[in-house]
């Protein structure tokens, strides 16, 4: 998540993968093969020169040729990099096709429809998508069916060397690719380079594994021996949320790259430029044309990718009512799932803990991305004694956090992803007060002074008193920037409350007594607990959910983080 490189944690680590340590899962299911449950990051044992090596075997003149005929040749080391990197709120559009097969944008063969992807801080549109149709998922698969012929058979260290590549290009366009980001996303500029430091770091994890991922020697009686193997799956599919575009696209493709697996991606529709970016970089980095193919499009699209023949396993990140059909779809097909899906969080503060950190800790864990996160932690139980206090504080530094064009580097928070999810948001509000909330701060439209930014989604970060467990705003997941302050008494209660939802994504405490916080992150029914902390996530650890928030990983390795830094700083 984004906080993992902001200043005072521990030496930027990098992020975990939404599925990590997933690299089982990509792998057809072997006979007593246990995966590792972590591994080594090993950039610095895969020598440059090796890279260099790979790539000329794949013929760069054909690769550059490449680059040239699509539209975002000036995301690579072009004069255009600057233009992207300099470019404006309310002056991008998307002219250029945005599925990717074969190594190639292309407009899709059929299509069911298309939809409009917009500027969140302008209400602009800039872009249309068409949503591809069942022909075009099928040439999609076909593609990275025989991409997956020629990257299977390639050692561990090749595929390494090639997600090391793309983890560099990644890092040389991080402006680029943040600035794209914060166009179509909205969120802070910011913030969006945070994403795209954890993206790449991400392939440089699993580029890392590739090469130490083994299968067993197992003797057997009489001097006879067998041996497992790890096999891929062949081709997966990623489906992605809006909310991270690059970020999720990455934490997918990784894994299943570095397993020997091909990749097809359906991002969000509210969100398609950014894919393309890492397709194209995957193709310069030296991955077969196919070997990750982007597909457009919503629901429909989706279904036909998940319904394929052809496909062996599907990766998904969006909401809970979405997750079921997947499920439910490669049920039939008995395919294997990872879903991550939504949460309502809890947050505990305990009285003997530092406050000032604590304060910061509840506004990372609520404002990120507008809101707009996963684990966010938006159920903030405060100890009696100190709750007055605490939430003075969260107001008077909400009040600080600056809204506006998340194109400008002081810009702290963005718009909402769009019109209707912005409603959705304000109808929480509107309800939490209906049902005795009390608005403290916030929760209104807000309109920035620069007359361009007029149809943005914009509102003011909300923070809710007197609410009480039973309310609709602390039951159900808003992803918008809405806390809800719940105060409590003893340790045992606010345990019981914090695990009465249906969620289980994430957690935290915070508190001075080491013992405690041990304690309760062990009692708390999430995959990742915070300790004085939140929204950090190290690529070295899992992230899962328990009961509806996602299954596969979770469950069974939930992660405490105790981070020994200070949450980062949202307001000015
Ligand atoms: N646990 C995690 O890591 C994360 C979870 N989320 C969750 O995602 C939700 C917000 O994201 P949204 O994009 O609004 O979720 P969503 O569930 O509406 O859509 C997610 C993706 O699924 C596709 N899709 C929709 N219906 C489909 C179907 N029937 N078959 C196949 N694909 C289909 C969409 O086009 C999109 O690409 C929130 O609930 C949030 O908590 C978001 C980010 C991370
Ligand atoms: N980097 C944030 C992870 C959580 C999310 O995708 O919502």
């Amino acid at each position: 998540m984004p906080a993992h490189s902001r200043p005072g944690f521990p030496k930027a680590p990098p992020p975990r993968g939404p599925n990590s340590p997933r690299i089982p899962s990509f792998y057809r299911p072997r006979p007593s093969a246990t995966p590792p449950l972590t591994g080594p990051r090993l950039r610095s044992a895969l020598p440059a020169r090796k890279i260099v090596g790979l790539l000329s075997e794949l013929r760069p003149q054909q690769m550059f040729l490449r680059a040239v005929s699509s539209g975002l040749t000036s995301l690579f080391r072009t004069p255009g990099l600057a233009a992207v990197t300099a470019m404006s709120t309310g002056t991008f559009v998307q002219l250029d096709p945005l599925n990717y097969r074969d190594g190639a944008r292309v407009e899709p063969v059929d299509s069911s429809g298309t939809e409009k992807a917009f500027e969140p801080a302008t209400g602009r549109v800039i872009a249309t998508l068409q949503c591809s149709g069942e022909t075009e998922v099928h040439l999609a698969v076909k593609s990275a069916k025989a991409a997956f012929e020629i990257w299977r058979k390639k050692s561990g260290m090749e595929r390494g060397q090639v997600l090391l590549e793309a983890a560099r290009l990644i890092k040389e366009q991080k402006d680029a690719i943040a600035t794209m980001e914060t166009i179509n996303n909205g969120k802070s500029i910011f913030e969006a380079r945070l994403d795209i430091d954890t993206s790449w770091q991400c392939l440089e994890y699993y580029a890392g594994l590739a090469a130490s991922m083994a299968g067993e020697h197992v003797q057997l009686p009489n001097g006879s021996f067998g041996y497992t193997r790890r096999e891929p799956l062949g081709v997966c599919v990623g489906i992605g949320a809006w909310n991270y575009p690059f970020q999720i696209a990455c934490w997918k493709s990784a894994p299943a790259l570095a397993c020997g697996n091909a990749m097809i991606f359906k991002p969000s529709p509210f969100t398609p430029v950014s894919a393309l970016l890492l397709a194209e970089i995957y193709t310069k980095a030296g991955a077969p044309p196919g070997l990750f193919n982007v597909v457009q499009g919503g629901a429909a699209t989706g279904q036909f990718l998940c319904q394929h023949r052809d496909v062996a396993k599907v990766s998904f990140t969006g909401s809970v009512p979405t997750g079921m059909k997947i499920m439910e779809m490669s049920a039939k097909g008995i395919k294997p799932v990872t879903l991550e899906l939504g949460g309502k969080s809890p947050l505990i503060i305990f009285s003997d803990c530092d406050l000032e950190d604590a304060v910061k800790g509840a506004l990372v864990a609520n404002f990120l991305t507008q809101g707009q996160v996963c684990c966010n932690g938006t159920r903030v139980f405060v100890q009696k004694e100190i709750i007055d206090k605490f939430t003075k504080e969260v107001v008077k530094q909400t009040q600080n956090i600056r809204i506006g064009d998340p194109l400008l580097e002081d810009t702290r928070m963005g718009p909402l992803i769009n019109g209707p999810h912005l409603e959705r948001v304000l109808g929480f509000i509107k309800s939490a007060k209906e049902e005795g909330a009390t608005v403290l701060y916030g929760g209104e439209p807000y309109e920035p002074t620069d007359p361009k930014l007029k149809h943005g989604y914009y509102m003011t970060p909300c923070i809710l008193t007197n609410c009480r467990d039973d309310m609709t705003c602390v039951r159900e997941e808003i992803f918008g920037p809405v806390m809800s302050i719940l105060p409590f008494k003893t340790e045992a209660e606010v345990l019981e409350r914090a695990n009465d939802t249906t969620f289980g994504l994430a957690a935290g405490v915070f508190t001075r007594d080491i013992q405690r916080a041990h304690r309760v992150a062990a009692d708390l029914q999430a995959g990742t607990c915070y300790i004085n902390n939140y929204n950090v996530s190290p690529v070295e650890l899992p992230f899962g959910g328990y009961k509806k928030s996602g299954e596969e990983v979770g469950m069974h390795k939930p992660a405490t983080v105790a981070s020994a830094a200070t949450p980062v700083f949202l307001s000015l």
